[in-house]
């Protein structure tokens, strides 16, 4: 096996959501293509520190909050890195170009500077991934009373939700999803189906999500969006492996519908996303809005819901 390169990048995000991308300087391999600015590990250093070091170095900020996030492995020609991707949300000082390269403000979903580095691909996708994603629940609020609540939801910014039923027909089912998804269009809202990947094109919904049973019998990536729920580092692998774009991880705490259940506790689920993952990880589980801080704290990258959605 070959020596592997371990790289810390730092994700500038600006309150407005927009991200900075830097272009590579001449004389490094893919010169000018877009990256994250940063480097290298140097000998000795945990990621965080080579991610304080390089944004030094090459842009002169000093960073005062970062969170770590993705971790992508990849092989290219010339090294087989693994790359430490940090949110940082707030540093002092402006962005210089110290080795002359070029420096740009892009948005999530509509990025125009090409070509980006390949081993970004997931990471872009990750940051179009909202703070929070909801679960339906039509087997408590009824269907008229679900979408009541889904649409005073989406006026109040919901963007991505996911229509779980599984006590439904597939009939009712569908029927169902005819429904969301205007209500969805209407507010440019996303809609994931559960379940079977064939769902996504017969209701034309954005994407899947595929409970954790499923994760074993899927063997290609399915068209779209794609994140399923998980509960160990094993099926964490799994997802990883089928390029996921995000998993549901739980239970964090104790929830109203399974109160004695096993949960991980904000340590357990700490200790599950640290050993780095290419994908967006979400806690499941008692979660509330509020939670967003905690689960970026834990190396999360937000909250799913699903009675607490839609109050
Ligand atoms: N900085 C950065 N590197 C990335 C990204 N995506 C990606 O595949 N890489 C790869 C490209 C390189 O093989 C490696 C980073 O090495 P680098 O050339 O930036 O290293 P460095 O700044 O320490 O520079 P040097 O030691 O080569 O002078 O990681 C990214 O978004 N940002
Ligand atoms: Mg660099």
């Amino acid at each position: 096996m070959s020596k592997i390169t371990e790289v810390a990048a730092g994700i500038l995000i600006r309150p407005d959501g927009d991200f900075l991308l830097g272009s590579r300087p001449e004389g490094k391999p893919y010169a000018g293509w877009w990256e994250f600015p940063g480097g290298k590990l140097e000998a000795g250093e945990t990621p965080y520190e080579a991610l304080v070091r390089e944004l030094r170095e090459e842009m002169g900020i000093e960073v005062e909050a970062a969170t770590p996030w993705l971790v992508q492995r990849f092989v290219y020609p010339h090294a087989t890195v693994k790359l430490h991707f940090f949110l940082v949300s707030q540093w002092r000082g402006e962005p210089h170009p110290h080795e002359g390269q070029a420096f740009v403000w892009q948005t999530a979903g509509a990025t125009t500077a090409e070509p980006i580095l390949p081993a970004n691909t997931p990471i872009l996708r990750g940051l179009e991934l909202p703070p929070t994603l909801a679960l339906s629940n039509v087997a408590e609020l009824g269907r008229q009373g679900w979408l009541d609540a889904l649409e005073q939801a989406l006026a109040g910014g919901l963007r991505w939700f996911v229509l779980r039923e599984p006590q439904l027909a597939r009939a009712e089912y569908l029927d169902l999803a005819a429904a969301a998804r205007t209500l969805a269009r209407r507010y440019g809202a996303r809609l994931l189906v559960h379940g079977d990947p064939a769902l996504v094109e017969e209701v034309g919904a954005d994407g899947v999500h595929l409970p954790s049973r499923l994760l074993a019998e899927v063997k290609e990536r399915p068209q779209g969006w794609c994140g399923a729920s998980v509960h160990d580092a094993a099926q964490l692998a799994q997802a990883a492996e089928l390029g996921l774009d995000y998993v549901m991880l739980g239970p964090v705490l104790p929830t109203l519908s399974h109160p004695d259940a096993p949960t991980l506790g904000w340590d357990g689920f700490a200790r599950l996303v640290e050993q780095g993952w290419p994908l967006a990880v979400y806690a499941l589980g008692g979660m509330r809005p509020e939670f967003v801080a905690t689960a970026r704290g834990h190396g999360g990258h937000g909250v799913a819901m699903l009675r607490a959605a839609w109050r």
